[in-house]
Order: structure tokens, then sequence, then C-alpha cells
């Protein structure tokens, strides 16, 4: 499977993996490029079915997504890396802590479903409804759950969102339909940063907070005022937590 990506920042220096949300793609971590690129090699990438990735007929699984990220570590020639997930780029990075902690020094996982398979309705159901209508049935609703009202600068991840292949949304959503990440997060050995919303409806902080407690040695962070896509409205409390973590 071949990825696309894009990367930024000295070529020596240690990678660090962007991984987006469901519908978004690498574009969607311009707020963080800067900031990250002064330390480290910075790939974001899009996942399969997503961007300029290849998008393959579905339904893709966890492992599907979480093996193209360790083809693209062998394609880079980066025998280890640290990851930065958001939603479903955050349930590859809890796949990837869990199956190949070899490979990596550091997480920062944000916004991550962990359980979405206790409600896999939600999921198929929404597959259908992209395959049949494309992703413009749904960019209106997951905006206004990705963004509180007073964030206005969406246009960017609206027009992603429209792009996404329509097969390869749907075929993420039913990779979610099956994924269940909690009975192995107590054997996950690096360091984790977990950062939630406190107002974040798509994956609620009730259903990150109990993970800290669930992953050994994981910090939690609580962005207020803060909807799903925190990495894109509120950069300025996002991107001093992750330069902490990953230095
Ligand atoms: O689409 C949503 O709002 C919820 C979501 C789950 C995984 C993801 O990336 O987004």
């Amino acid at each position: 499977m071949r990825l696309n990506y894009v990367e930024t920042g000295p070529a020596e220096a240690p990678v660090v993996l962007l991984g987006s949300s469901l519908g978004a793609d690498h574009r969607m971590w311009a707020p963080q490029l800067d900031v990250l690129s002064k330390r480290f090699r910075v790939v974001a990438f899009d996942h399969r079915g997503h961007g300029e990735s290849e998008a393959p007929d579905g339904p893709y699984t966890i492992e599907d997504l979480g093996g193209d990220v360790l083809e693209l570590l062998d394609t880079l020639g980066a025998e280890q890396a640290s990851y930065v997930g958001i939603s479903l780029g955050g349930a590859v990075g809890l796949w990837l802590a869990e199956n190949a902690p070899e490979r990596f020094h550091r997480f920062a996982i944000i916004c991550p479903p962990s359980n979405p398979a206790a409600n896999p309705q939600q999921w198929t159901e929404r597959a259908a409804q992209v395959r049949a209508e494309g992703t413009k049935a749904i960019a209106d609703a997951t905006l206004g759950r990705w963004f509180l009202p007073d964030f206005t600068e969406i246009a960017p991840i609206r027009e992603m969102l429209l792009a996404c292949p329509a097969e390869g949304y749907a075929a993420c959503c039913e990779a979610l339909s099956t994924t269940n990440l909690v009975p192995d997060l107590a054997t996950i050995t690096a360091p984790v940063l977990l950062i939630t919303a406190d107002s974040d409806t798509s994956v609620p902080p009730e259903t990150v907070v109990p993970l800290a407690a669930q992953i050994p040695g994981a910090h939690l962070e609580i962005v207020e005022n803060a909807a799903h896509l925190v990495t894109y409205s509120h950069p300025d409390l996002v991107n001093p937590l992750l330069l902490a973590h990953l230095a």
C-alpha cells in the first residue's frame, strides 16, 4: 500500500508521523508543521482511502491501517519514530502502540475512538450513506461535531472532506466498526500523551479520560472550550503539549 505523505524539517532529525482524522488528510496538520519541523523530521501522511493515498475497495481493518504506517516507516528508512494521531489517526496510534512497540518512541493520541466496535451500526450505516451519496452527505454534520460555532476557519477542512474518496471514507468507517483497542491498553509500554477536548461530541471526553488509567504511565490533558478537531482549532494550546511530550 503506497501512502501519500508530505515531509518537512531536517532529514537527519528524529521522525514524527502525523495521522489524520476520518475524512481529512495530511493538510489538516498545517497548524503544527512550523513548530514541529524545527525539531523533527515531520511526516504527515494520508491514511489509505484518503487524500492522495491509494483507495482500494473496502472494507478495511485497523490492522490494514496500522500495517500501512509500518510500511511507511520502512519506506522512510526509519527504524523508529514517534507518532501523533487524532481521531481515526489516534485509534491507529493505539493499535501501533499495542502491536508494534519496537518501532516507536512516544505517542501523542488525540480524541481517539478506543472502542468504536461497541456501536458498529453507527459506522456501517455511515459507510452505506457515503457509498450511496458521497462525503458531501456527511460534511455539514461532521463540521458541526468537529468545531464549536465560534471557530469559522473551516473551509479548508470542508474541502478535504469533500475531496475524500467515498470508498476510502466508507471503508475506514468499516474499520472502526470492528475496532476495540481497550483490551490491550495495559500492554502499552511507550510514553503516551492523551489529549481530549471538553466539548468533543464525536469522541466525548468521558470515553477518553478513563484510558489514562488503563495505559501505564499515560499523561492526560483536557483542552477547554474545544471540540473534536482540537489540533486545528486550538494549535496555541495543543502545540506546546506536543512539543513538551515529544522532545
Ligand atoms: O466523524 C466523527 O465525528 C468521528 C470520528 C471518529 C473517528 C474520526 O476520525 O472521526
